[in-house]
């Protein structure tokens, strides 16, 4: 008789939501800078199916929610005009026809920008005008991040209204929902974290201040697609584009039980371990006490591999597990996960290249191999 194949806890129904999901492996938001002129491409439809499965989750790359104060990178896609809305359009279809659910991350950049992105050469916004420290890159260039001008607090309505109109276009577009990125020391994560945020009106100083702006735009978003279609992406412990809090823990958990006032969706956290951008360092701190706290979907992120993820879903640390890297090599990632197939090596040095084809849709699939 033959022996039924173990259960794969990664591989596993989900109800999430208004939504059924048929397996737990999650498509993390990653920008691959190939939307020209901010808007996305036509190639971005096949990138986006080979990466579909029947009842699978996909969450898209960082896009922008306007193009006055939004932008941070050259040839990210926005959300902003009809131009886009009707770009995206195919891109969602094609989703759809397989199966799949998809929802757009909406972004901005904040002060990881430079006034070249700004209308008429103006400097990036923040709740700051503190600047980044230029780094040297590997290509031998410097980063140039124009220092910010700090918003006052009468304009800070407007961008929690430019928040509103991109999940509403989102939503345009044919996507199932939004994720709000407010991870990854971009402008959301800027408010609600001390070593930015030097803020001495209702948007700064005490946590409760420092996490008003994100919860007003969690408020202004759910009230204008359905909570239900609301996530946020949170990254309390990480340290990039100099953005850190003095107490990560407590940043994480006021800001899910505040969210929990919301009925979102879900919470997506980004793993203590993953501190600095791509590498995995030991840690004392974990997710439990966020997972506890939250009502919804507890999405986590960061350095996870078949086991990990697993693991992660047999323990009831995580309901969902978004995977990037692994995914953004290996298009069919929850079947390799399910047969234990080995898994294509990604080439970081396509990452972030401009080309349509090469380390974006020329990965190959299980069967070619074969
Ligand atoms: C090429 C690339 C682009 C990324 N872009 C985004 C992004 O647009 N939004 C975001 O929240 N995270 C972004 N990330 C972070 C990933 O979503 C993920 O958190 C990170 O890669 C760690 O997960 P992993 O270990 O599974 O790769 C990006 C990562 C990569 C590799």
């Amino acid at each position: 008789m033959a022996s039924k194949s173990p259960i794969v806890p990664l591989i596993t129904p989900y109800k999430f939501g208004i939504f059924n999901l048929s397996h737990r492996v999650v498509l993390a938001p990653m920008g691959r800078l190939r939307s020209y002129n901010n808007v996305p491409q036509p190639h971005a439809i096949l990138y986006y199916s080979q990466r579909t499965t029947n009842g699978g989750l996909l969450i898209s790359e960082a896009t922008c929610i306007s193009p006055t104060t939004a932008i941070g990178y050259t040839n990210i896609p926005g959300i902003w005009s009809k131009e886009q809305i009707e770009a995206w359009k195919p891109i969602v279809d094609a989703v759809h026809a397989k199966g799949g659910i998809f929802l757009c991350q909406i972004w901005h950049a904040g002060r990881v920008s430079n006034s070249g992105f700004q209308p008429n050469g103006q400097a990036p916004i923040s709740c700051t005008d503190k600047g980044l420290t230029p780094q040297l890159l590997s290509d031998g260039n410097v980063t140039e991040n124009t220092p910010p001008r700090r918003l006052t607090t009468d304009e800070i309505p407007q961008i929690i209204n430019d928040f509103r109109l991109a999940a509403r276009n989102a939503m345009e577009a044919g996507f199932d929902g939004v994720e709000i990125h407010g991870a990854h020391g971009y402008l959301v994560d800027q408010f609600m974290k001390d070593n930015v945020n030097d803020r001495t009106d209702e948007y700064g100083g005490s946590l409760e201040n420092r996490c008003r702006f994100p919860l007003e735009v969690v408020k202004a978003i759910a009230e204008e697609i359905g909570a239900e279609r609301v996530g946020i992406r949170l990254s309390p412990f990480a340290n990039y584009n100099e953005c850190e809090d003095s107490n990560p823990e407590e940043l994480g958990l006021y800001m899910v039980n505040a969210l929990n006032n919301y009925n979102i969706l879900y919470c997506h956290m980004v793993e203590p371990r993953m501190k600095t951008f791509w590498d995995k360092i030991d840690c004392p701190h974990c997710l439990a006490p966020m997972r506890k706290a939250f009502n919804g979907t507890f999405m986590v992120a960061g350095g996870y591999d078949r086991e990990g993820g697993n693991n992660a879903v047999v323990e009831n640390r995580a309901d969902l597990v978004a995977y990037g890297r692994w995914f953004l090599s290996n298009p069919d990632l929850p079947k390799r996960f399910e047969l234990d197939a080995p898994l294509n090596k990604y080439q970081r040095e396509m990452f972030y290249t401009f080309d349509p084809v090469i380390g974006y849709i020329d990965y190959p699939f299980l069967e070619d191999n074969y």
